[in-house]
């Protein structure tokens, strides 16, 4: 399969190509930058040096229709919902690392991206891309709409419980901590070395996008709305990402009863990995992989349950999740490209 990518110079796509150069099905054809085209690869990546080596594009549909299967979009929200129907058009599946194609109806999109939704059918088309969850509709789509980072840890986390009615909804509190790679490529003050550097600090308290996309999801699945109580921090280190959640139980379960759960319940998922009793996930053991760990403790003496689930921002929250699902949409193994082992210490 021909793969193009849109947003060449930022992260996510450089992870993206990282992956897709040992990946055996996927040959790229197309690097697309706004900022930087006409520029060789190694211009910008000197790592890539003597690994790939490319010109990178301007974007054409044209071009991207005659050498293209696939189109991955790195590029910030608002970018792939104006050039995804003309993709979709010229018979290219595309798989979007944005929020364009996540949230439902315009009311959640203006209120948390500013943004107005995809047309109505383009948006019906699209499929949220949790491999785990939704890998069935995943496998007949053409749009996917991968998830946000943190809603990728904290939805593996909470839906097992969320679904066989262990986990109450009345108070679930998720604590977010994301390295900084996850804010992108761009310059911030926020991301500024002296200003994250031997800090950690909240942020977007109260009105983090992912908030809706958590709770679309959590709603889906248990059938009733649900709200969440999500707060992020910055923490000082490139890659990693840990959500640790805290909700309700509504069943007396002991720690060893809900990690059998959880492993049933992942049985058929390589890349959902529940930790031993008494041992909790680390951002470290998913550096550089598609890897999500998730660690889990019923606490007795409170009566509720916590939940530690760990990824790499870059991998499983972006572009690792975004390779799984385009296996899964063409019936290859999901592992396919995806077992690196994370790179410790
Ligand atoms: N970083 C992360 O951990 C995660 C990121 N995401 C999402 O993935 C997407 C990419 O993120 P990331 O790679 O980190 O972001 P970056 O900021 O690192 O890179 C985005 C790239 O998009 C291109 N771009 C910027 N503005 C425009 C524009 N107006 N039109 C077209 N292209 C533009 C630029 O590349 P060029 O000039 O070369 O085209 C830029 O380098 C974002 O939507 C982000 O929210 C999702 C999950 C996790
Ligand atoms: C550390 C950091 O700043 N992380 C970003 C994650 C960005 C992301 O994944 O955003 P989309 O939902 O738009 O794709 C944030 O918290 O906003």
């Amino acid at each position: 399969m021909k793969a193009a990518v849109v947003g060449g110079t930022g992260y996510g796509a450089v992870e993206l190509i990282r992956i897709i150069q040992r990946h055996p099905y996927i040959e790229l054809v197309s690097v697309i930058s706004k900022s930087h085209h006409g520029d060789q690869v190694e211009e910008v990546f000197p790592h890539l040096s003597r690994i790939v080596s490319y010109t990178m594009d301007a974007y054409d549909i044209h071009k991207m229709e005659k050498e293209a299967d696939v189109v991955f979009f790195a590029a910030p929200s608002g970018v792939s919902k104006e050039l995804i129907p003309e993709c979709i058009e010229a018979g290219l599946k595309c798989v979007d690392l944005s929020g364009d194609f996540r949230l439902q109806g315009e009311e959640l999109n203006c209120l948390w991206y500013n943004q107005t939704p995809p047309p109505e059918a383009l948006a019906e088309q699209a499929v949220y891309g949790l491999t785990e969850l939704y890998w069935e509709a995943i496998q007949e789509s053409t749009i996917v709409a991968n998830p946000g980072c943190y809603p990728t840890a904290a939805l593996l986390g909470l839906i097992p419980v969320i679904k066989n009615g262990w986990g109450g909804t009345s108070s679930i509190v998720i604590d977010g901590k994301s390295g900084i790679s996850g804010a992108g490529r761009g310059m911030s003050l926020n991301t500024h070395y002296s200003e994250a550097n031997e800090n950690v600090k909240a942020y977007k308290v109260g009105k983090h996008q992912h908030i809706p996309e958590i709770e679309q999801f959590l709603s889906r699945e248990h059938g009733m709305e649900v709200t969440v109580s999500f707060t992020t921090h910055l923490v000082p280190m490139t890659r990693g990402l840990m959500c640790t959640i805290s909700l309700p139980l509504e069943e007396q379960v002991n720690t060893k009863e809900v990690i059998d759960y959880y492993r049933t319940f992942y049985s058929r998922h390589p890349f959902v990995r529940i930790m031993e009793k008494e041992v909790f996930p680390s951002t470290k053991g998913v550096y550089g992989s598609n890897f999500c760990d998730i660690g889990l403790h019923a606490d007795e003496r409170t009566g509720r349950l916590t939940i530690v689930s760990a990824i790499d921002n870059l991998g499983k929250g972006a572009a690792g999740q975004a390779i799984q699902n385009v296996n899964v949409m063409n019936g290859w193994d999901e592992r396919t490209g995806l077992m690196h082992v994370p790179v410790y210490p």
